[in-house]
C-alpha cells in the first residue's frame, strides 16, 4: 500500500499526464488488468454499475450503497486512484454529503457529480432535464464541504450543453468551480471547438468523455490535448468489448455444442493467475501450512 491518499494519487497522475486517460474498470479484476498494463487512473461508471451489476438501464435506478459497494471492491484490489460516477449524488445536500464521505471511506480518489434531475438519463441520450444553476451550485457546495481528505478530487459534470448551449454550460461550469469543484466534466459536447471554448473560458481542468456510440466523436488524446483538455474518459470501452466477446462465446457454445472455436479468444488460465498473483498466494499457503495434514 502506498502512503499517499487516493485523492493525492489522482492529483499526481493528473500532473504527470497531459491529458490523463482514465479507463473504465467494471470490476476489481478489470482494475487489476488496467493497473498492470500501466494505466494511472481508473473509473467506475454509473451506467456500468446499473448495467453490469443490476441488469438495469442508466436511468437513476441504482442507489449510493450499490455504487459504494462496487467502488469498495475495486479500491481493495488496486492502488490506482479511482474516479467514481455519483450521478446526481442521490438526494439533497445531506445525502450528497454522505455520498462523498462514504466514497472516501471506500477508498475512492475522485467523484463526478452532475446537474441532471434525479430521474437522470445517460448523458448522450435526448431529452435530458437539468436542475437550475443555483441548485447545482448548492450540490457542489455540499460535496466540496464533505471532503475528509483535502486532496479528494471533485469534478462537476454539466449536462447543460444539450438544452442550453455552450455559453450557458460554460457559465454553469464557472459557477461550479467557484462553489468548490476542482474540475469540469463537459458532457456530450460535439466538437473540438466546443472543448476549446470550455478550456479557454473555465480556469480549471476539463474532462472529455469519449464514450463510444454517443454524441461526441472519438477524438484522440492528442487532439483533445491540443485544445486544452486535461482528462480523457473511456467509461465503458472495455465493458462493451467484454460484452461482445461474451455474447460470441455464448452463441458459439449454443450453436456448436462445444467451445473449441472460441478458446483462442479467451484469456488463458496462466494469464488469469498472473494478473491475480495466484502463485504468490499458493506459495504463502504452502509456507503457512507446511507439514499440516491435507495442506503440506
Ligand atoms: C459516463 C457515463 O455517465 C457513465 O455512466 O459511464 C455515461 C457513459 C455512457 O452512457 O456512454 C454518460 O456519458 O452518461
Ligand atoms: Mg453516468
Amino acid at each position: 500500500m502506498t502512503q499517499s491518499t487516493p485523492g493525492a494519487r489522482f492529483r499526481a497522475a493528473l500532473d504527470a499526464n497531459r491529458p490523463l486517460p482514465v479507463v473504465g474498470t467494471i470490476n476489481a479484476y478489470s482494475a487489476m488488468m488496467a493497473e498492470r498494463v500501466g494505466h494511472q487512473a481508473i473509473y467506475l461508471s454509473g451506467g456500468g454499475v446499473a448495467n453490469a451489476s443490476f441488469g438495469l438501464p442508466d436511468l437513476g435506478m441504482t442507489t449510493m450503497n450499490d455504487v459504494v459497494e462496487d467502488a469498495h471492491r475495486i479500491c481493495g484490489a488496486t492502488d490506482l486512484p479511482l474516479l467514481v460516477d455519483i450521478d446526481t449524488g442521490w438526494g439533497g445536500a445531506f445525502n450528497i454529503s454522505r455520498t462523498v464521505k462514504e466514497m472516501q471511506r471506500a477508498g475512492v480518489a475522485a467523484v463526478h457529480l452532475e446537474d441532471q434531475v434525479a430521474q437522470k438519463r445517460c448523458g448522450h441520450r435526448p431529452n435530458k432535464a437539468i436542475v437550475s444553476q443555483q441548485e447545482m451550485v448548492d450540490r457542489i457546495k455540499a460535496a466540496a464541504d464533505a471532503r475528509i481528505d483535502p486532496a479528494f478530487y471533485l469534478i462537476a459534470r454539466t449536462d447543460a450543453f444539450q438544452k442550453e448551449g455552450l455559453d450557458a454550460a460554460i457559465e454553469r461550469a464557472n459557477a461550479c468551480i467557484e462553489a468548490g469543484a476542482d474540475a469540469i466534466f463537459a458532457e456530450a459536447v460535439h466538437t473540438l471547438e466546443d472543448y476549446r471554448a470550455f478550456c479557454e473560458r473555465v480556469d480549471a481542468p476539463i474532462l472529455a468523455n469519449i464514450t463510444e456510440f454517443g454524441a461526441t466523436p472519438l477524438f484522440s488524446q492528442q487532439e483533445l490535448a491540443e485544445v486544452g483538455c486535461r482528462i480523457v474518459l473511456y467509461p465503458l470501452s472495455a465493458f462493451r468489448a467484454m460484452n461482445a466477446a461474451a455474447l460470441n462465446v455464448y452463441r458459439s457454445i449454443l450453436d456448436n455444442g462445444h467451445q473449441r472455436d472460441v478458446v483462442d479468444q479467451m484469456q488463458t488460465r496462466e494469464e488469469l493467475y498472473d494478473f491475480l498473483n495466484y502463485h504468490d498466494f499458493e506459495r504463502k499457503l504452502d509456507a503457512l501450512f507446511a507439514g499440516q495434514d491435507g495442506n503440506a
